[in-house]
Protein backbone atom coordinates (compact mmCIF):
# COMPACT_ATOMS: atom_id res chain seq x y z
CA UNK A 1 0.00 0.00 0.00
CA UNK A 2 1.23 3.67 -0.70
CA UNK A 3 1.95 6.23 2.12
CA UNK A 4 -0.95 7.90 1.45
CA UNK A 5 -3.93 5.58 0.49
CA UNK A 6 -5.21 7.19 4.40
CA UNK A 7 -5.30 3.43 4.92
CA UNK A 8 -3.35 2.20 8.87
CA UNK A 9 -0.92 0.20 6.24
CA UNK A 10 -0.23 3.75 4.61
CA UNK A 11 0.66 5.39 7.50
CA UNK A 12 2.27 2.75 9.27
CA UNK A 13 2.66 1.77 12.85
CA UNK A 14 5.08 4.76 14.27
CA UNK A 15 3.42 7.56 12.73
CA UNK A 16 -0.12 6.09 13.87
CA UNK A 17 1.01 5.85 17.40
CA UNK A 18 2.33 9.46 16.75
CA UNK A 19 -1.28 10.61 15.23
CA UNK A 20 -3.12 9.51 17.96
CA UNK A 21 -0.74 11.01 20.96
CA UNK A 22 0.69 14.40 19.61
CA UNK A 23 -0.88 17.37 21.16
CA UNK A 24 -3.29 15.67 24.05
CA UNK A 25 -3.10 17.40 27.29
CA UNK A 26 -1.79 15.18 30.34
CA UNK A 27 -3.82 15.48 33.59
CA UNK A 28 -1.08 16.14 36.67
CA UNK A 29 -1.46 12.84 37.95
CA UNK A 30 0.06 11.03 34.68
CA UNK A 31 3.66 11.92 35.46
CA UNK A 32 5.05 10.53 32.43
CA UNK A 33 2.92 9.72 29.20
CA UNK A 34 3.41 7.83 26.65
CA UNK A 35 6.56 7.45 24.33
CA UNK A 36 8.67 5.42 26.69
CA UNK A 37 8.18 2.02 27.56
CA UNK A 38 6.13 2.45 30.57
CA UNK A 39 3.93 5.54 31.72
CA UNK A 40 4.32 6.48 35.29
CA UNK A 41 1.03 7.73 37.09
CA UNK A 42 0.69 8.81 40.54
CA UNK A 43 -1.03 7.37 42.87
CA UNK A 44 -2.16 9.81 46.06
CA UNK A 45 -3.65 6.70 47.95
CA UNK A 46 -0.46 4.37 47.63
CA UNK A 47 -3.10 1.60 46.30
CA UNK A 48 -3.73 1.11 42.31
CA UNK A 49 -7.18 0.05 41.36
CA UNK A 50 -7.10 -1.92 37.77
CA UNK A 51 -9.26 -3.08 35.52
CA UNK A 52 -9.64 -4.20 31.91
CA UNK A 53 -12.29 -4.29 29.19
CA UNK A 54 -12.45 -5.71 25.50
CA UNK A 55 -14.42 -4.66 22.44
CA UNK A 56 -14.93 -6.85 19.34
CA UNK A 57 -16.13 -5.30 16.50
CA UNK A 58 -19.30 -7.20 15.87
CA UNK A 59 -19.54 -8.44 19.15
CA UNK A 60 -19.75 -5.12 21.03
CA UNK A 61 -20.05 -2.66 18.52
CA UNK A 62 -20.76 -2.10 14.53
CA UNK A 63 -19.79 0.87 12.82
CA UNK A 64 -22.93 0.91 10.87
CA UNK A 65 -24.60 1.59 14.30
CA UNK A 66 -22.11 3.58 15.81
CA UNK A 67 -19.64 6.44 14.40
CA UNK A 68 -15.70 5.17 15.78
CA UNK A 69 -15.93 8.71 17.90
CA UNK A 70 -19.01 6.96 19.83
CA UNK A 71 -17.26 3.50 19.60
CA UNK A 72 -13.70 5.19 21.52
CA UNK A 73 -16.26 6.70 23.95
CA UNK A 74 -17.82 3.53 24.70
CA UNK A 75 -14.86 1.94 24.95
CA UNK A 76 -13.58 4.14 28.04
CA UNK A 77 -17.05 4.44 29.47
CA UNK A 78 -17.39 0.99 30.08
CA UNK A 79 -13.71 0.73 31.89
CA UNK A 80 -14.36 3.86 33.87
CA UNK A 81 -17.53 2.45 35.73
CA UNK A 82 -15.47 -0.46 36.83
CA UNK A 83 -13.15 2.02 38.51
CA UNK A 84 -16.22 3.65 39.92
CA UNK A 85 -17.72 0.69 41.04
CA UNK A 86 -14.90 -0.02 43.58
CA UNK A 87 -15.52 3.28 45.31
CA UNK A 88 -12.78 5.06 43.46
CA UNK A 89 -11.46 7.65 41.05
CA UNK A 90 -10.07 6.86 37.49
CA UNK A 91 -6.62 8.64 37.20
CA UNK A 92 -5.60 6.86 33.69
CA UNK A 93 -6.26 5.00 31.10
CA UNK A 94 -4.11 2.30 28.58
CA UNK A 95 -5.42 1.51 24.93
CA UNK A 96 -4.56 -1.69 23.45
CA UNK A 97 -5.86 -1.03 19.70
CA UNK A 98 -5.81 -4.19 16.97
CA UNK A 99 -7.22 -3.43 13.29
CA UNK A 100 -6.93 -4.56 9.76
CA UNK A 101 -4.18 -3.49 7.44
CA UNK A 102 -6.94 -1.46 5.17
CA UNK A 103 -8.63 0.37 7.86
CA UNK A 104 -9.29 3.95 7.48
CA UNK A 105 -6.47 6.03 9.71
CA UNK A 106 -9.37 8.10 10.33
CA UNK A 107 -11.36 5.63 11.80
CA UNK A 108 -8.47 5.48 13.88
CA UNK A 109 -7.98 9.04 14.69
CA UNK A 110 -11.75 9.16 15.41
CA UNK A 111 -12.02 6.32 17.71
CA UNK A 112 -9.01 8.27 20.17
CA UNK A 113 -11.33 11.36 20.03
CA UNK A 114 -14.23 9.43 21.31
CA UNK A 115 -11.59 7.98 23.44
CA UNK A 116 -10.43 11.30 24.52
CA UNK A 117 -13.71 12.94 24.82
CA UNK A 118 -14.78 10.29 27.73
CA UNK A 119 -10.96 10.54 29.48
CA UNK A 120 -11.32 13.99 29.47
CA UNK A 121 -15.17 13.80 31.40
CA UNK A 122 -13.26 12.03 33.72
CA UNK A 123 -10.11 14.02 34.08
CA UNK A 124 -7.51 11.76 32.99
CA UNK A 125 -5.43 11.06 30.08
CA UNK A 126 -4.52 8.24 28.18
CA UNK A 127 -1.35 7.46 28.93
CA UNK A 128 -0.33 4.58 26.91
CA UNK A 129 -1.64 1.49 24.56
CA UNK A 130 -0.19 -0.48 21.46
CA UNK A 131 -1.29 -0.77 17.92
CA UNK A 132 -1.24 -4.00 16.33
CA UNK A 133 -2.79 -5.81 12.91
CA UNK A 134 -6.08 -8.14 13.49
CA UNK A 135 -8.66 -9.37 10.72
CA UNK A 136 -11.05 -7.63 13.05
CA UNK A 137 -11.30 -4.56 15.09
CA UNK A 138 -10.68 -5.01 18.43
CA UNK A 139 -10.19 -2.57 21.63
CA UNK A 140 -8.81 -3.49 24.82
CA UNK A 141 -9.03 -0.51 27.43
CA UNK A 142 -7.55 -0.84 30.86
CA UNK A 143 -8.12 1.81 33.42
CA UNK A 144 -6.24 2.52 36.73
CA UNK A 145 -8.03 3.99 39.84
CA UNK A 146 -7.38 5.95 42.95
CA UNK A 147 -8.99 4.80 46.61
CA UNK A 148 -8.24 8.66 47.77
CA UNK A 149 -8.00 6.64 51.53
CA UNK A 150 -11.53 4.71 51.08
CA UNK A 151 -11.87 1.09 51.40
CA UNK A 152 -12.51 -0.69 48.33
CA UNK A 153 -16.88 -1.68 47.77
CA UNK A 154 -16.20 -4.82 46.74
CA UNK A 155 -19.43 -7.30 45.42
CA UNK A 156 -19.37 -9.09 48.78
CA UNK A 157 -20.31 -6.94 51.26
CA UNK A 158 -23.90 -7.27 51.29
CA UNK A 159 -25.65 -8.35 54.18
CA UNK A 160 -29.92 -9.36 55.06
CA UNK A 161 -31.54 -6.60 55.60
CA UNK A 162 -29.73 -4.18 53.18
CA UNK A 163 -31.37 -2.18 50.66
CA UNK A 164 -30.64 -2.51 47.33
CA UNK A 165 -30.49 0.59 45.02
CA UNK A 166 -29.24 1.93 41.78
CA UNK A 167 -28.08 5.15 40.33
CA UNK A 168 -28.59 5.79 36.37
CA UNK A 169 -31.02 4.20 33.72
CA UNK A 170 -31.41 0.57 32.77
CA UNK A 171 -33.06 -1.03 29.78
CA UNK A 172 -31.98 1.92 27.40
CA UNK A 173 -29.52 0.18 25.86
CA UNK A 174 -30.94 -2.76 25.62
CA UNK A 175 -33.74 -1.23 23.84
CA UNK A 176 -31.86 0.76 21.67
CA UNK A 177 -30.13 -2.39 20.70
CA UNK A 178 -33.62 -4.25 19.54
CA UNK A 179 -34.18 -1.19 17.56
CA UNK A 180 -30.11 -1.12 15.57
CA UNK A 181 -30.93 -4.93 15.38
CA UNK A 182 -34.92 -4.25 13.69
CA UNK A 183 -32.32 -2.30 10.95
CA UNK A 184 -34.09 1.14 12.49
CA UNK A 185 -32.36 4.63 13.37
CA UNK A 186 -34.94 6.14 16.01
CA UNK A 187 -35.62 7.02 18.56
CA UNK A 188 -32.51 8.23 18.52
CA UNK A 189 -32.37 8.82 22.51
CA UNK A 190 -32.43 5.07 23.18
CA UNK A 191 -30.15 3.90 20.03
CA UNK A 192 -27.21 6.98 21.70
CA UNK A 193 -27.92 4.92 24.85
CA UNK A 194 -26.53 2.11 23.37
CA UNK A 195 -23.74 3.66 21.19
CA UNK A 196 -22.85 4.93 24.53
CA UNK A 197 -23.48 5.21 28.15
CA UNK A 198 -23.17 8.74 29.56
CA UNK A 199 -22.43 7.55 33.29
CA UNK A 200 -22.14 9.62 36.42
CA UNK A 201 -18.34 8.59 37.99
CA UNK A 202 -18.72 10.75 41.07
CA UNK A 203 -22.04 8.43 41.75
CA UNK A 204 -19.52 5.48 43.12
CA UNK A 205 -17.79 7.64 45.36
CA UNK A 206 -21.11 8.90 46.48
CA UNK A 207 -22.05 5.38 46.75
CA UNK A 208 -19.07 4.65 49.01
CA UNK A 209 -18.70 7.99 51.36
CA UNK A 210 -22.46 6.83 51.72
CA UNK A 211 -22.19 3.80 53.23
CA UNK A 212 -22.42 1.02 50.35
CA UNK A 213 -21.89 -2.11 51.76
CA UNK A 214 -20.96 -3.14 47.75
CA UNK A 215 -21.46 -2.59 44.65
CA UNK A 216 -21.24 -3.39 40.57
CA UNK A 217 -21.48 -1.39 37.57
CA UNK A 218 -24.39 -2.93 35.23
CA UNK A 219 -22.90 -4.31 32.16
CA UNK A 220 -24.79 -7.28 31.58
CA UNK A 221 -28.27 -6.91 33.08
CA UNK A 222 -29.67 -5.79 36.82
CA UNK A 223 -30.70 -9.50 37.22
CA UNK A 224 -27.22 -10.91 36.57
CA UNK A 225 -25.01 -8.25 37.63
CA UNK A 226 -27.16 -8.11 41.36
CA UNK A 227 -26.10 -12.53 41.14
CA UNK A 228 -22.82 -11.73 41.37
CA UNK A 229 -23.17 -9.68 44.35
CA UNK A 230 -25.83 -11.87 45.72
CA UNK A 231 -23.31 -15.03 45.42
CA UNK A 232 -20.08 -12.83 46.64
CA UNK A 233 -21.83 -12.04 49.31
CA UNK A 234 -23.74 -15.41 49.93
CA UNK A 235 -26.63 -14.05 50.67
CA UNK A 236 -30.51 -13.48 48.15
CA UNK A 237 -31.81 -10.09 46.69
CA UNK A 238 -35.09 -9.64 46.00
CA UNK A 239 -36.30 -6.23 43.46
CA UNK A 240 -39.45 -5.16 43.66
CA UNK A 241 -40.34 -4.08 39.88
CA UNK A 242 -42.85 -1.03 41.19
CA UNK A 243 -40.17 0.64 42.55
CA UNK A 244 -38.22 0.91 38.76
CA UNK A 245 -38.45 3.36 36.28
CA UNK A 246 -39.97 2.21 33.37
CA UNK A 247 -39.70 4.72 31.19
CA UNK A 248 -42.67 5.70 29.05
CA UNK A 249 -39.91 6.16 26.74
CA UNK A 250 -38.93 2.57 26.94
CA UNK A 251 -42.97 1.26 26.81
CA UNK A 252 -43.41 3.55 23.65
CA UNK A 253 -40.33 1.23 22.34
CA UNK A 254 -41.76 -1.95 23.56
CA UNK A 255 -45.34 -1.53 22.18
CA UNK A 256 -43.49 -0.55 18.68
CA UNK A 257 -41.50 -3.50 18.60
CA UNK A 258 -44.09 -6.12 20.36
CA UNK A 259 -41.39 -6.44 23.44
CA UNK A 260 -41.67 -6.06 27.15
CA UNK A 261 -39.98 -3.04 28.55
CA UNK A 262 -39.41 -4.32 32.10
CA UNK A 263 -37.71 -7.24 30.62
CA UNK A 264 -34.76 -4.65 29.22
CA UNK A 265 -34.97 -2.85 32.71
CA UNK A 266 -34.32 -6.40 34.90
CA UNK A 267 -31.61 -7.99 32.05
CA UNK A 268 -30.48 -5.43 29.42
CA UNK A 269 -26.79 -4.77 29.51
CA UNK A 270 -24.50 -1.77 28.74
CA UNK A 271 -26.26 1.28 30.46
CA UNK A 272 -23.52 0.99 33.11
CA UNK A 273 -25.52 2.78 35.75
CA UNK A 274 -24.98 1.17 39.37
CA UNK A 275 -26.36 -0.85 41.34
CA UNK A 276 -25.10 -1.32 45.24
CA UNK A 277 -26.62 -1.93 48.63
CA UNK A 278 -27.14 0.09 51.93
CA UNK A 279 -27.10 -0.53 55.38
CA UNK A 280 -31.09 -0.65 55.69
CA UNK A 281 -32.61 3.01 56.87
CA UNK A 282 -29.53 4.66 55.80
CA UNK A 283 -29.68 7.57 53.93
CA UNK A 284 -29.43 7.70 50.26
CA UNK A 285 -27.00 9.19 48.26
CA UNK A 286 -27.91 11.74 45.61
CA UNK A 287 -29.21 10.23 42.89
CA UNK A 288 -29.40 6.76 44.11
CA UNK A 289 -33.04 4.67 43.81
CA UNK A 290 -34.24 2.14 46.20
CA UNK A 291 -35.33 -1.10 44.32
CA UNK A 292 -35.41 -4.09 46.37
CA UNK A 293 -33.96 -5.56 49.90
CA UNK A 294 -31.17 -8.07 51.10
CA UNK A 295 -32.40 -11.02 51.61
CA UNK A 296 -31.60 -14.48 53.41
CA UNK A 297 -28.71 -16.18 52.08
CA UNK A 298 -27.79 -17.76 49.26
CA UNK A 299 -31.47 -17.10 48.01
CA UNK A 300 -30.62 -15.78 44.66
CA UNK A 301 -32.01 -13.04 42.42
CA UNK A 302 -35.62 -12.66 42.89
CA UNK A 303 -38.18 -10.23 41.32
CA UNK A 304 -41.47 -9.80 43.46
CA UNK A 305 -40.62 -12.63 45.36
CA UNK A 306 -39.97 -14.87 42.53
CA UNK A 307 -37.54 -16.13 40.63
CA UNK A 308 -37.19 -15.27 37.18
CA UNK A 309 -38.15 -17.49 34.24
CA UNK A 310 -35.80 -16.01 31.57
CA UNK A 311 -32.38 -15.31 31.28
CA UNK A 312 -30.50 -12.20 33.55
CA UNK A 313 -28.50 -10.92 31.34
CA UNK A 314 -25.88 -10.93 28.37
CA UNK A 315 -23.45 -13.80 28.28
CA UNK A 316 -20.95 -14.39 25.69
CA UNK A 317 -20.63 -17.67 24.04
CA UNK A 318 -24.30 -18.50 24.52
N1 LIG B 1 -8.76 -13.69 31.80
C1 LIG B 1 -8.95 -13.26 33.06
N2 LIG B 1 -7.99 -13.36 33.97
C2 LIG B 1 -8.18 -12.93 35.23
N3 LIG B 1 -9.30 -12.37 35.65
C3 LIG B 1 -10.30 -12.26 34.79
C4 LIG B 1 -10.19 -12.67 33.43
N4 LIG B 1 -11.35 -12.41 32.80
C5 LIG B 1 -12.14 -11.85 33.73
N5 LIG B 1 -11.53 -11.75 34.92
C6 LIG B 1 -12.02 -11.19 36.16
O1 LIG B 1 -13.30 -11.75 36.46
C7 LIG B 1 -14.15 -10.78 37.08
C8 LIG B 1 -15.48 -10.72 36.31
O2 LIG B 1 -15.23 -10.28 34.98
P1 LIG B 1 -16.33 -9.47 34.21
O3 LIG B 1 -17.63 -10.18 34.28
O4 LIG B 1 -15.79 -9.13 32.86
O5 LIG B 1 -16.41 -8.14 35.11
P2 LIG B 1 -17.00 -6.76 34.63
O6 LIG B 1 -18.42 -7.06 34.18
O7 LIG B 1 -16.94 -5.88 35.84
O8 LIG B 1 -16.15 -6.27 33.51
C9 LIG B 1 -13.37 -9.47 37.07
O9 LIG B 1 -12.76 -9.30 38.34
C10 LIG B 1 -12.30 -9.71 36.02
O10 LIG B 1 -11.12 -8.97 36.26
C1 LIG C 1 -23.14 -5.60 17.56
C2 LIG C 1 -23.60 -5.79 18.98
N1 LIG C 1 -24.27 -6.92 19.29
C3 LIG C 1 -24.67 -7.11 20.58
C4 LIG C 1 -24.42 -6.17 21.55
C5 LIG C 1 -24.91 -6.39 22.95
N2 LIG C 1 -23.84 -6.65 23.92
C6 LIG C 1 -22.57 -6.94 23.59
S1 LIG C 1 -21.59 -7.16 24.92
C7 LIG C 1 -22.87 -6.91 25.99
C8 LIG C 1 -22.71 -7.01 27.51
C9 LIG C 1 -21.50 -6.38 28.11
O1 LIG C 1 -20.29 -6.80 27.53
P1 LIG C 1 -19.15 -7.57 28.32
O2 LIG C 1 -18.04 -7.82 27.37
O3 LIG C 1 -19.72 -8.77 29.01
O4 LIG C 1 -18.70 -6.48 29.37
P2 LIG C 1 -18.35 -6.65 30.92
O5 LIG C 1 -19.51 -7.38 31.57
O6 LIG C 1 -17.08 -7.42 31.00
O7 LIG C 1 -18.21 -5.24 31.42
C10 LIG C 1 -24.05 -6.65 25.28
C11 LIG C 1 -25.37 -6.37 25.90
C12 LIG C 1 -23.70 -5.03 21.16
N3 LIG C 1 -23.35 -4.07 22.03
N4 LIG C 1 -23.33 -4.86 19.87
MG1 LIG D 1 -15.26 -7.32 32.02
MG1 LIG E 1 -18.21 -4.37 36.10
MG1 LIG F 1 -20.04 -9.08 30.96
Amino acid sequence: MSPNDGTVAGTGEFRLIEAVTAGRKQPETTLLGPGDDAAVVATPDGRTVATTDVLVQGVHFRLDWSSAEQVGRKAVAVNLTDIAAMGARPTSVLMGFACPSDTPTSLVTELTQGMWLEADRAGIGIVGGDMVRADQIVISVTALGDLGGREPVTRSGARPGDVVAVCGRLGWAAAGLAVLGRGFRSPVSVVNAQRCPEPDYEAGIRAADGGATSMIDVSDGLLSDLGHIAEASGVGIDVRTADLDVSSRLTEVGTALGADPLKWVLTGGEDHAFAATFPAFADLPEGWTEIGVVTMPDSGVTVDGKRYGHDSGWQHWR
